[in-house]
């Protein structure tokens, strides 16, 4: 790939660049779907964060954060592409973990193109071997790209060894791989102008200023969940769900009512912190978060409840829109 010749030292800090909807786009017009897999915790959300301009799906440094899948759309001059990011495929134990994997797995059909995201600084594990065969193993044939993300983790001394095991583990050519950082946009631009050479023609499938397949109170939910994810550590993060129980737009103001599902009561706890400062904290985040989405006021009122294994629930998993 002679592109990544041209990328600054990695030792180096690299300048944020903005998706590139201007560039030059080849004509005539080109559309599809395009999934995302990966790993958990190698990027895909924030990749697709960047790529569609818009928080469509949260992000946090705990591995499992996506649960369900989430399409966001970018459009540009001469191309939409509709992006299906995935949970990380991980070993599952709960009827949440498999519904996850089963999702990701549902995600190689009917689509266009895969980008298999990896975190670049690391040499490729059982898991990425696994993931590349089920990529592989998919039934309709269609072209694979690899984004090797978390460049600016990679040593300079690991690019080689490291693009080779992977370009080798998907079978792919040296002209279908691209190094990026989603945190900092870098060479985001490139990995898009790679896609979009890859998509089919064909005419534009969403309107121009959709840019998710999500429901607003979905996002709010997600955004409340994001900010707990962020703040707490160890179980805590798997146990938690967040479901709206109330939705009320008066005027320039939405009324939105939360429950936290937790599992335990010690959990319950730790949500609620000393004089409920922990969730004051999380309620005024994801406010802030969730004005800026609906673009008007918000008023949030959150609830913490315990509920016992609610990951091996069906029922509650539907509620939660976890799975249909
Ligand atoms: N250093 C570095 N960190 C990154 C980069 N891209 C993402 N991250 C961080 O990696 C963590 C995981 O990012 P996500 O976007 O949630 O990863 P994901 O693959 O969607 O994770 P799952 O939802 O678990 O499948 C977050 O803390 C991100 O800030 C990158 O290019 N460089």
């Amino acid at each position: 790939m002679t592109d990544n010749e041209a990328i600054p030292p990695i030792e180096q800090p690299v300048e944020a660049s903005p998706p590139t909807p201007n560039a030059q786009r080849p004509t005539p017009f080109r559309s599809g779907y395009v999934t995302l897999i990966g790993k958990p915790n190698v990027g895909k959300s924030t990749l697709l964060n960047h790529i569609v301009g818009q928080k469509v799906s949260i992000v946090s440094n705990k591995p499992q954060t996506t649960r369900r899948r989430v399409i966001g759309i970018a459009h540009g001059p001469g191309y939409e592409a509709a992006f299906i990011d995935t949970p990380g495929v991980h070993e599952a134990h709960t009827q949440l973990g498999k519904q996850m994997i089963e999702q990701a797995q549902m995600s190689l059909a009917d689509i266009n193109l895969v980008v298999y995201v990896a975190d670049g600084a690391h040499h490729p594990g059982d898991l990425d071997k696994l993931i590349a065969k089920m990529v592989k193993a998919s039934e309709v044939k269609v072209p694979i790209i690899l984004c090797m993300n978390k460049m600016d983790l990679l040593k300079a001394e690991d690019v080689v060894r490291n693009v080779e095991a992977y370009t080798g583990l998907l079978g792919i050519t040296e002209d279908d791989y691209m190094l990026t950082t989603a945190t900092q946009g870098h060479n985001v631009d490139k990995l898009m102008d790679m896609i979009v050479s890859r998509l089919p023609v064909g005419d534009p499938i969403y309107d121009e200023d959709e840019f998710t397949d999500q429901s607003s109170r979905f996002l709010a939910a997600e955004l409340v969940r994001e900010k707990i994810l962020i703040a707490t550590r160890q179980e805590v993060p798997h146990s938690v769900a967040v479901m709206i129980e109330e939705w009320e737009d008066e005027g320039d103001l939405t009324r939105i009512g939360a429950s936290i599902l937790v599992e335990k009561v010690s959990q319950r706890g730790i949500l609620i912190g000393k004089q409920g400062q922990f969730l004051k904290k999380i309620g005024t985040e994801a406010r802030a978060e969730i004005e800026e989405l609906l673009g008007h006021r918000v008023h949030l009122d959150l609830h913490v409840k315990v509920s016992e294994g609610w990951r091996m629930n069906p029922r509650i998993l539907r509620e939660l829109e976890y799975s249909e």
